[in-house]
């Protein structure tokens, strides 16, 4: 029995830097992975997915450049470089991430996967064979989430595509069904779409991307639709099954009618599940809730004392900087002595389709359900001149404020760079500033930011125009 003073499962997001930090700061650390350094985020995750993104925006840009005085006459999507160019970047990554945790004093990098025997004591099946038993005082659980499979009649017996297979597709599908239309199947629908496959988006809610506002879901529907994506809302798999000529064919009820659809790949991104299962909690005692999360307090405690749970593993928002976010709290409050919550943490975040969606703090729905005194503010990217430059204005700006008060409570940007606008307003949310003093800031000309100001205008109806704004 090997014993530590830190034992870290999974080297994801909060896990990697955590498990340096803590050796660094003399602990003696063990990190378990069972496959490879760097988590979701880096190999099948983040990293991979945005630089193919950024492979379909130049093929989108080539396909739309005459607009801008720019012809190109032919191109093509050579999928094995864009494969090629990804992996070199998550390999880069990958390597970076491992050689850091090797190189820390005091930090052993254990491939392998762990599994609870008690509330302090793990066993490794190691990767190279064997096992390995050790214990420590303080575990940290960072083992993230994997694709969560919807029960189809037919579906296990076809080989159906992930977020993580398809990112090794060496040929464009001809006819790309995705089940599930938010975050991933909205990235890879419309990069997929621009690489040159057709595209049939499915989605059980009544409407795409059902937590976000109802103006913003359908303004993204209506962009990608420009594209020729299709989507089927409040629709329902009821059977898949491959055909003699080698095609799949989905049985699915759209608003309670029966269709057949034929194509020839299909995508499951119908949400993830935490990688739980296998963690053995119950011999740890460590309690989850129904759905496999590991249940935390707002210091990211389980119920057994010395025992946390980080990122995509226990409930709540699913991204790279909670996980982070959810590293530094945790280290803080251990190491610096700290009295730091995950309670009221600001959650922004970016959806990498094209235009991007980026937003923070509440959504107009939930200012509703809240009752709030709220204010909604909304400019379209044709008003602002920095799209119209660009060439792009597709898209809205949106916020919402409170209107005793003046402070803003949420902002969501649909267009060009609308993940660093929103940067700007999550700033401007946890510094206090109100709207009526971004309404009147000097922001550089012609940047997007500088829109704040014509967006802010639009909730006073007394408030004159600014010139810029005139100029529309
Ligand atoms: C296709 C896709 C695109 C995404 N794009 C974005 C994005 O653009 N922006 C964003 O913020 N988020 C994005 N995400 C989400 C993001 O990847 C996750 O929120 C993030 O990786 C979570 O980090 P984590 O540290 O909690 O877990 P992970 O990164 O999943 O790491 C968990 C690690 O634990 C290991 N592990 C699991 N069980 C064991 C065990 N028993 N023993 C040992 N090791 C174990 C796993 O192998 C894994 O390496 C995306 C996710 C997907 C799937
Ligand atoms: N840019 C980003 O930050 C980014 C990108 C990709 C993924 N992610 C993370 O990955 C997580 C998972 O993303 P996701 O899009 O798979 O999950 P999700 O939970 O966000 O969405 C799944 C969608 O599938 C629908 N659905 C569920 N079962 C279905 C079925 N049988 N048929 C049709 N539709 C069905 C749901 O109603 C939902 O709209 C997200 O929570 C997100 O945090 C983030």
């Amino acid at each position: 029995m090997k014993i530590y003073d830190a034992i870290v499962i999974g080297s994801g997001q909060a896990g990697t830097p955590l498990a340096k930090k803590l050796a660094m700061a003399g602990k003696k650390t063990a990190i378990i992975e069972k496959r490879m350094v760097g988590g979701t985020c880096i190999n099948d995750g983040c990293t991979p997915t945005k630089a193919m993104v950024a492979s379909a925006k130049m093929a989108y840009l080539a396909g739309h450049s005459d607009n801008l005085g720019v012809h190109i006459k032919n191109f093509t999507v050579d999928l094995p470089q864009i494969l090629k160019r990804k992996n070199e970047i998550v390999k880069s990554f990958q390597g970076g991430a491992q050689k850091g945790l090797e190189g820390t004093a005091g930090l052993d990098l254990i491939f392998g996967e762990a599994v609870f025997t008690g509330p302090q004591a793990i066993m490794v099946k190691l990767k190279d064979g064997g096992t390995e038993e050790m214990q420590a005082d303080l575990i940290f659980i960072n083992t993230g989430a994997k694709t969560a499979i919807p029960d189809v009649p037919g579906l296990s017996d076809i080989d159906y595509l992930t977020s993580t297979s398809i990112l090794e597709l060496e040929t464009v599908p001809q006819h790309l069904l995705i089940i599930g239309a938010s975050y991933i199947g909205m990235e890879f629908g419309q990069m997929f779409r621009r690489f040159g496959s057709k595209i049939t988006m499915l989605e059980t809610s009544p409407r795409a991307l059902p937590k976000e506002d109802e103006d913003i879901a359908e303004e993204i529907v209506k962009i990608l639709e420009a594209e020729e994506i299709t989507f089927h809302a409040d629709a329902k798999v009821t059977k898949v099954s491959k055909k003699p000529n080698g095609d799949l064919e989905a049985e699915i009820t759209v608003v309670g009618e029966t269709r057949l659809i034929s194509c020839s790949h299909i995508l499951v991104a119908a949400g993830r599940k935490p990688q739980t299962e296998a963690l053995g909690l119950q011999k740890a005692g460590v309690e989850t809730d129904d759905r496999g999360y590991v249940k935390v307090n707002d210091r990211l405690e389980t119920n057994i004392p010395g025992v946390y749970a980080l990122g995509d593993v226990k409930p709540g928002p699913a991204f790279t900087h909670i996980a982070y976010n959810d590293y530094t709290i945790v280290y803080r409050n251990l190491i610096e002595k700290a009295n730091l919550s995950i309670k009221n943490r600001l959650v922004p975040y970016c959806m990498f389709t094209d235009p991007p969606l980026g937003r923070v703090g509440i959504t107009e729905a939930e200012a509703k359900k809240q009752g709030l005194n709220y204010k909604v503010a909304k400019l379209p990217m044709q008003y602002v001149a920095r799209a119209i430059e660009v060439g792009d204005t597709r898209g809205f700006m949106k916020a919402i404020v409170d209107a005793d008060t003046k402070k803003i409570l949420g902002v969501a940007i649909l267009g060009e760079e609308g993940g660093e606008i929103v940067s700007v307003m999550q700033m401007a949310m946890v510094g206090g500033i109100t709207y009526p003093e971004i309404r009147y800031m000097v922001f550089a000309h012609p940047t997007y930011s500088e829109s704040l100001n014509n967006l802010f205008m639009k909730l006073d109806s007394l408030t004159q125009p600014s010139p810029k704004e005139r100029a529309f």
